[in-house]
């Protein structure tokens, strides 16, 4: 079965949400609440610990039936039950797309279950020091060595979760850039360091190379026989993981239908669970399968990634708004940013339709942003006074963490000033010069959670991935493969081979050959 292919365009609500873009696009909304004192409670959804206000948005009541009539035409429900059920809806990679199976507790695969008890208890080893290095101690460091979606989730989950984290300390290595990885390496002794090498292609040239110069920095004290006691791997392609020496044991499979961006759930989350322990890790899955029911089961209207993929759609494609920030108000989420940038700009940067065709119609936003308040002194400027129009997700927490009661009120107020700030601009009021005129009716959501624990943040996470699955089934995109990224890799090799034979022939763009005669002629 095949994904529906509607060209969002040709719809009836298409057209409709044209019209009425019309009549909406420059109408200032700033008067709406005072006019509908039902506002701020029709344009809300409560699930669980979770707010969310979507009220300061350039909506109507019509607006809203016209976007849900779209998700309708497009076939969205259809769409949803396809990639549940775990047919081949990645089909120009003739994938499945089933991370939500990773976290089905209702009836977990029986791979998946196997996978979870190995990282528990091997996770458990490492916590509880039985697992020895090879001179006998026990672990202090684990090391995620991966990039991508082999990297940026891991990441993001380990710094949300600080609050959670035991005493091992948890490092990234990423980048092919060999200063940081040599940098990482000083700080770390070999006898109580764990590497985790992580690639679900167990191909990638990064992890790779990092892994091999981390092999050889350990061998340079220690023999063969240790690597076991300090290496492990995570893929898909467990023959490869072995090739590079690390035994069967000592590879966690993933399976091949799970993209590299949505793996955080699987065993690339292994250093969560060396760091924040198993059963926050589990707990964290539990969240996004709370959120995996919420998007499968709630009516479209009372449903929190519909209606934040309709709004982002309404900006992107009427409005002509190019980018859309996110600013959590909360500094542990202060990787959230460059996760949901793999996530959405590699799953919807896309410009082909699902029917082969060019799309004549704007698809993948950017997605920026940074932890506020800090972004408020930075570039909050321009959404107040710039000449774009950026529609923003706060995201906020009413609990602190650690009990400071007095800083979380400074900092929800912040939050909440924010938003009405940016919806309100000074219309209503008089000011002394145009510069200190605001505009307003600038758009925001409020996402406001109870409290930052494991299951609240993959609550969010898996919110996050249904509003991209939905963006890119309304733009009738394949959200789930990144064939954009392989160009650049093979222009690489090419270059490489051009840089290290010196050969400037191998080269055939003028301003490349220019570049690497560089840092070849020295
Ligand atoms: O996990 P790996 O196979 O090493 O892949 C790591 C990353 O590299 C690729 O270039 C893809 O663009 C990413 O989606 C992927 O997460």
């Amino acid at each position: 079965m095949s994904l529906p292919a509607v060209n969002p365009t040709k719809t009836e609500a298409w057209k409709a949400l044209e019209n009425h873009f019309q009549n909406i696009k420059e109408h200032q909304m700033q008067q709406v609440f005072s006019e509908d004192s039902k506002r701020a409670n029709r344009f809300k959804i409560e699930w669980q610990d979770f707010y969310f206000d979507f009220s300061k948005n350039r909506i109507t009541d019509e607006t809203i039936s016209l976007l849900l009539k779209l998700a309708e035409e497009v076939k969205l429900k259809e769409a949803i039950d396809l990639q549940f059920s775990g047919a081949k809806i990645n089909k120009t990679e003739d994938r499945a797309v089933l991370h939500t199976a990773l976290r089905n507790f209702d009836s977990l695969k029986p791979e998946v279950k196997d996978t979870l008890q190995k990282m528990q208890y091997f996770s458990e080893k490492i916590i509880g020091g039985a697992h020895k290095g090879f001179s006998g101690k026990s672990i202090t460091d684990v090391v995620n060595v991966g990039i991508g979606g082999s990297h940026l989730g891991p990441e993001m989950v380990t710094e949300a979760l600080k609050c959670y984290k035991n005493h091992l300390n948890v490092h990234f290595i990423a980048n092919i850039d060999g200063d940081e990885v040599a940098e990482k390496l000083n700080r770390l002794n070999p006898e109580t360091t764990l590497f985790i090498i992580v690639s679900k292609s167990f191909t990638t040239q990064e992890t790779l190379v990092n892994a091999s110069v981390i092999r050889n920095w350990f061998l340079e004290n220690t023999s063969k026989d240790d690597i076991q006691k300090h290496f492990v791997a995570v893929s898909a392609n467990v023959d490869k993981a072995m090739d590079f020496g690390i035994s069967a044991d000592n590879v966690f499979p993933m399976p091949d239908w799970v993209g590299g961006r949505f793996s955080l759930w699987s065993a690339v989350g292994l250093s969560i669970s060396c760091v924040v322990g198993f059963k926050n890790f589990e707990a964290m899955l539990f969240g996004a399968f709370e959120a995996d029911k919420h998007f499968k089961s709630q009516p479209f209207k009372k449903n929190i990634p519909v209606i934040m993929a309709l709004l982002s759609v309404w900006y992107n494609n009427f409005f002509g708004a190019e980018s859309e920030a996110v600013v959590p108000y909360s500094h542990y989420l202060h990787k959230l940013v460059p996760y949901l940038q793999q996530a959405v700009m590699e799953s919807n940067g896309k410009s082909v339709d699902r029917n082969g065709e060019s799309v004549n119609y704007q698809t993948g936003t950017i997605v920026w942003g940074s932890v506020g308040t800090n972004a408020q002194h930075a570039f909050f400027q321009l959404l107040h006074q710039g000449t774009k129009l950026i529609p923003t997700d706060f995201i906020g927490f009413s609990e602190p963490l650690h009990g400071n009661l007095e800083n979380n009120n400074i900092l929800m107020a912040n939050l909440f000033a924010q938003t009405e700030a940016l919806w309100e601009g000074t219309q209503l009021k008089t000011v002394e010069s145009t510069f200190k005129h605001f505009e307003g009716n600038k758009p925001s959501n409020t996402i406001l959670i109870k409290k930052l624990t494991p299951k609240n943040f993959g609550s969010l996470i898996a919110l996050y991935e249904h509003k991209l699955f939905v963006q890119g089934i309304i733009w009738n995109i394949f959200s789930y493969d990144q064939w954009g990224v392989e160009l650049g890799k093979t222009v690489a090799k090419t270059t490489l081979k051009a840089i290290e034979n010196q050969q400037l022939s191998l080269l055939e763009n003028a301003s490349t050959k220019n570049l690497v005669s560089k840092i070849v002629e020295k």
